[in-house]
């Protein structure tokens, strides 16, 4: 496969609701799109997940810009590529920029499958026809909020609920939802939100039975992880942690965590999300795809890798109509009896509406390579 031509779309997508979680409220989510034209006429697609301020990690939209035009797309040019994986590889000599690799890397995913003419889940080894679907809920203003929009997301068939916590608004908002669905598998997201001081404090969760207590702590301390997960029966689960296999490794031998949870663009893209699966599936570790607040490309990237074989938990994969008016593919993903289909038409399996695209476009770049 040859890459020959790629595009650049910023675009920015209004949610239908301000996503709020401990460190900041989400309104307007801008994305990079990664269009690849190859050499044989195919199109693949790849989307960005970083945000516009550096928040959740160090990248934000502008710097990914920046490392895929000047720093990545060269290092795509003049090469047969015979299989995704060696773009990662290419990619491991620039350090970091996670999240502007996977958006190139995950285009040339979707265009290796569609020149193969085989479904992106079938090219990375997916086994699944259909996923879990899992559904995220924000903070809110008051509890009662919460609860009405966990009792609608029950009702449209989440197999599981996770919540955001923090600070003043934790153990009080968990004993509440526990009241009232003592029997939904639920889990709670931290983004790092509280510190080792905070351990008895934290303990107070263990009689709800939580799946598992998200990023409780800070992203580059393992250690205290550790410590933490000694003293705490819930499973912690780590996020913004883990870079690579080897952070799971690292986490797993430690004792930091007992779930792992993989994004695609946080580690750099699906090849490295697929061999921190294959780690995790030989340990027993449980396993579930994140979200990202993404459009429909990115999401379908997810479903395509969830569903592969040792994914032992629902991710935050939802409808298309959960965060958006309107996606950007067709059709749009849906959740019918809890369960989302993966797609077997050739690469990610849906069209990208192009027209929509470009309606919300706010930068274009577009380079022969
Ligand atoms: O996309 C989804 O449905 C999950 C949303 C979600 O929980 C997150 C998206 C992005 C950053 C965080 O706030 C959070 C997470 O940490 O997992
Ligand atoms: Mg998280």
């Amino acid at each position: 496969m040859k890459a020959e031509r790629i595009r650049l779309h910023h675009i920015r997508m209004q949610l239908k609701q301000p996503f709020a979680n401990s460190l900041t409220t989400v309104t307007d989510r801008d994305l990079i799109l990664v269009e690849l034209l190859t050499a044989a006429g195919v199109t693949g697609w790849g989307e960005c997940v970083a945000f516009d301020t550096p928040w959740y990690t160090e990248e934000t939209v502008g710097t990914a810009w920046h490392m895929m035009e000047d720093v990545l797309m060269p290092l795509l040019s003049d090469t047969l590529w015979d299989h995704p994986d060696q773009v990662s590889e290419r990619f491991d000599a620039v350090r970091g920029n996670r999240m502007a690799k996977a958006a190139l890397e995950g285009a040339v995913w979707d265009a290796y499958a569609k020149e193969q003419d085989i479904s992106l889940a079938q090219a990375l080894g997916g086994e699944r026809e259909r996923i879990p679907a899992g559904v995220a809920v924000g903070t809110n203003a008051s509890v009662d909020e919460m609860l009405r929009q966990i009792e609608e997301r029950v009702a449209e068939g989440y197999r599981r609920v996770k919540v955001k916590v923090g600070p003043g608004a934790d153990v009080d908002v968990i004993a509440a939802i526990r009241e009232r669905f003592p029997a939904l598998p639920l889990m709670a997201d931290a983004n790092s939100a509280y510190t080792l001081e905070d351990i008895h404090h934290l303990k107070q969760l263990d009689p709800f039975e939580l799946m598992m207590l998200e990023q409780p702590l800070a992203a580059d301390d393992l250690v205290d992880h550790a410590r933490l997960q000694q003293a705490l029966s819930t499973p912690i689960c780590l996020d913004e942690s883990l870079l690579s296999r080897e952070d799971a490794r690292r986490a797993w031998e430690l004792g930091s965590c007992r779930v792992v949870n993989v994004k695609p663009g946080r580690v750099g893209g699906l090849s490295e999300a697929r061999r921190i699966h294959d780690f995790c599936g030989t340990r027993g570790i449980p396993l579930w795809v994140g979200g990202m607040l993404e459009s429909g490309i990115a999401r379908a990237h997810n479903i395509a890798l969830a569903s592969l074989p040792h994914f032992t938990l629902p991710g935050d994969l939802s409808a298309s109509a959960r965060y958006w008016y309107q996606d950007l593919i067709h059709p749009e993903v849906t959740v019918r009896e809890g369960f989302i289909t993966v797609p077997n038409g050739p690469g990610i399996g849906f069209e990208v509406d192009v027209e929509r695209v470009n309606h919300l476009r706010v930068r274009r770049s577009d380079r022969m390579l």
